[in-house]
């Protein structure tokens, strides 16, 4: 069976991730609502702007719950907004924004600077035999790497490396947004983490049929 991907969409590019899981073999539905969160079997924070999401998280009361999930290992992926979403440490964050402190980097927010805020590069990416033509929106890179994590692909900048795809257990992040590609193979790694990591939903949910629940919108 299918997977059950939910995308959270408060603010963001919502359906073009939903497109790119359907076409990487997920059935994939937006998550607005607590009951909706409880009943996916995994989630993609998708790109916007964080310290939006951060707030809208709060507002639609999924901010708690969510916590819940990440903290029981429910696996996630956040693209751009949503790596920095998932941070441990935020640098040029907003004073208000809180993070998920789900994975163990220190990221900074619109780290390639304005005059360059948007670019597109082939990138090698740890798992894939091709490189993935990687699109950059005002977008986040890695500072600093804890232990267990995994870095997938860095970018070089002034001599330096920085990390923009990572991954920590049952948590993939990527700077650059796979999604506004044809290209769905990240979006296809994150299907199998969701497949390998079994269903840890809701039991209630889950014992009920989840693919007839929470699918009409
Ligand atoms: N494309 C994006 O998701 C941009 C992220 C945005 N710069 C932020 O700080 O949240």
């Amino acid at each position: 069976m299918a997977p059950l991907i939910g995308v959270l969409a408060v603010q963001g590019d919502v359906a073009e991730h939903i497109r790119a899981l359907t076409l990487a073999g997920a059935e994939a539905v937006p998550v607005r609502r607590p009951e909706e969160l409880a009943a996916v079997d995994g989630l993609v924070i998708p790109g916007g702007e964080s310290t939006t999401i951060d707030r809208l998280l709060r507002i639609f009361d999924l901010a708690e719950p969510l916590r819940a999930r990440l903290a029981e290992g429910m696996p996630v992926y956040g693209s751009c907004a949503g790596m920095i979403l998932l941070s441990a440490e935020v640098l040029d964050g907003h004073p208000e924004q809180q993070s998920l402190a789900a994975l163990d980097i220190t990221t900074r927010r619109n780290a390639f600077g304005r005059q360059v805020d948007s670019f597109e590069v082939d990138l090698p990416f740890v798992g894939l035999d091709e490189p993935f033509h990687a699109v950059f929106i005002r977008a986040p890179w890695v500072e600093r790497v804890g232990d267990g994590v995994e870095v997938l692909a860095s970018i070089e900048r002034d001599g330096e490396e920085h990390a923009v795809a990572v991954r920590q257990g049952n948590v993939l992040a990527t700077s650059f947004h796979p999604e506004v590609t044809d290209d769905v193979r990240v979006h296809a790694l994150f299907v199998e983490l969701v497949r390998a990591a079994g269903s840890i939903g809701d039991p209630a949910v889950v014992e009920g049929h989840p693919s007839t629940t929470n699918r009409d919108n």
